[in-house]
């Protein structure tokens, strides 16, 4: 067994196709089964030793193929075990009818299971190979089984969720513990289906990592290995310019709050300096709230051209409470070959026509930065959102593609994707970090990255994650001051 540590995510389509490599380079896949369906009835026993009955309710594939191995295994350990299947058990096929036959005890239909008190349920209907909405009869045992709160142990994925995209197809089980082998799949890590999943074990069923790894894509669950490499602990002897100067702009004299939080997070994420870009009506207000921050009256397109011309500034930060959306228009487009943390009110302003920031962007390295919440990214990419069959990894991808950006794709699930196909889906914010300035603290904190020279994804990537971490030590109940106070250094 290992804890869910390897970082890579395995969609399902890459998880037939390591199947099949894995068979051809002479693997029994029968072996592979007997071990997924063994560390499952491993793990039920493990979590409920006083169970009453272990009912095992298996599907048409080989999902329910582990489900009979695990139900021989817990019979054989000398616990109460029913089988209840989906479907004709003698319509199985290959492995998972050898693993039926090998059990060779009566099997009941499924619609004849009575949930019970004492009862734990191992659900081997459906796991990769779910296609569409579960059956009505599937449906209804879910339905039953949640009424009763009896615990579920899922067998790969809660049947009912879909491992590509976390969405539920028609219903599902909501386990309190899920088994799933050599790689963790999207579906677990993007919601709904990571709450759906209870606790996570991978289990390492013996396929050797180098045909996960030829199989595997470019996406993985966000940490410190894609981002490291970058996280050079700071020289604290380094001049501060050394640091990286980042620039956020403010909004009006009613609205200078959000630049404030991103400007100190910036400063708390590592940049050496900070400076607040603010129009003339709005300097007093925030005058009287800076110390650390520096402040520069910028009041239309001339003064930032002028201020342009100073090559110390890393990067720029534009649209927490900035209000005026011509403006921010006017202001992303003259910073199109600058490295620029777009969000809020600054994604906004782009929604009739984001043409022209994309191609101000198209050109050299990625600088820009993207932070959309669902509705944001509706707004910026209607035809992305619109399209059902993608997962919201596949939709981030669209459109840092079309974007020439990175995307942090917002939410409790945040998906983070980069034009050349790169993605990471983040799992370490916990919900209480969706609090008013929150968004506003994270664009600060991903500008301090950029400014400091680290790349767009990892900055992004990077700045996510750190965010996460900040919530879950200022802890439930925090505002955006105590976020932006609990940004810790990067792991060295
Ligand atoms: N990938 C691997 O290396 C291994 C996979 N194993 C297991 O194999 C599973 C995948 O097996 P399969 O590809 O056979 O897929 P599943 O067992 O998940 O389901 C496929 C079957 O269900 C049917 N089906 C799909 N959606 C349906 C719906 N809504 N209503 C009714 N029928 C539906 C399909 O027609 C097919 O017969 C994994 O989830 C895992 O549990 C294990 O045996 C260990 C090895
Ligand atoms: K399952």
């Amino acid at each position: 067994m290992s804890a869910a540590g390897n970082h890579t995510l395995v969609t399902p389509a890459e998880m037939t196709a390591i199947d099949a490599d894995a068979a051809r380079s002479g693997i029994d896949s029968y072996g592979l089964m007997t071990s997924a369906g063994t560390a499952v009835s491993a793990a039920a026993l493990r979590l409920y030793p006083g169970a009453l009955r272990f009912v095992v309710l298996c599907g048409p594939g080989n999902n329910g193929g582990d489900g009979y191995i695990a139900a021989a295994a817990l019979r054989d350990s000398g616990a109460d075990v029913d089988v209840h299947a989906l479907g004709d058990p003698a319509a199985l096929k290959g492995d998972a009818a050898r693993a039926c036959t090998a059990f060779g005890t009566a099997v009941k239909p499924l619609a004849d299971y009575a949930p019970t008190a004492g009862d734990v349920v191992v659900d081997a209907l459906f796991g990769a190979g779910l296609s569409r909405p579960v059956p009505p009869e599937a449906a209804r045992v879910m339905r039953t089984v949640a009424s009763q709160d009896l615990p579920v142990i899922a067998v790969d994925l809660p049947s009912g969720v879909d491992g590509r995209s976390g969405q539920v197809l028609g219903a599902s089980f909501r386990a309190r513990h899920t088994v799933t082998f050599v790689a963790r799949k999207p579906g677990h890590l993007l919601m709904p289906g990571r709450m759906l999943c209870g606790t996570l074990e991978v289990f390492d069923i013996g396929i050797p990592g180098r045909i996960l790894s030829a199989r595997a894509g470019r996406l993985s669950a966000n940490g410190p290995h894609l981002w490291r490499k970058y996280a050079f602990t700071l020289d604290p002897a380094a001049h501060k310019f050394k640091r990286g100067h980042l620039a956020v702009f403010s909004g009006g004299p009613l609205s200078t709050g959000a630049a404030r939080l991103s400007a100190i997070a910036g400063l708390r994420a590592g940049a050496g300096l900070v400076t607040i870009a603010s129009p003339a009506a709005a300097s007093q207000a925030n005058a009287s709230h800076l110390t650390a921050v520096m402040l520069k009256q910028i009041e239309g397109e001339d003064d930032l051209s002028q201020w342009l011309a100073d090559k110390r500034i890393g990067a720029f930060v534009l649209g927490p409470g900035f209000g005026d959306l011509q403006r921010a228009r006017q202001y992303a487009l003259m910073l199109g070959s600058h490295k620029l943390v777009l969000d809020a009110d600054g994604i906004t302003a782009f929604k009739d026509d984001p043409g022209p920031l994309f191609k101000a962007c198209a050109k050299g390295e990625t600088r820009l930065v993207m932070t959309p919440h669902d509705g944001e990214f509706a707004r910026l990419f209607p035809d992305i959102e619109a399209d059902e069959a993608s997962s919201k990894v596949d939709r981030a991808i669209a459109a840092a593609k079309r974007s020439h950006g990175v995307i942090v794709y917002k939410g409790a699930d945040t998906v983070i994707a980069a034009p050349d196909g790169r993605a990471a889906i983040n799992t370490n914010a916990p919900p209480w970090l969706a609090t008013a300035g929150s968004g506003d603290t994270l664009a600060g904190i991903i500008g301090a990255h950029l400014a400091q020279g680290m790349p767009a994804f990892e900055a992004a990537a990077a700045g996510v994650w750190r965010h996460g971490r900040a919530g879950a030590k200022a802890g439930e109940g925090l505002t955006a001051e105590d976020l932006a106070a609990a940004v810790e250094p990067l792991p060295a």
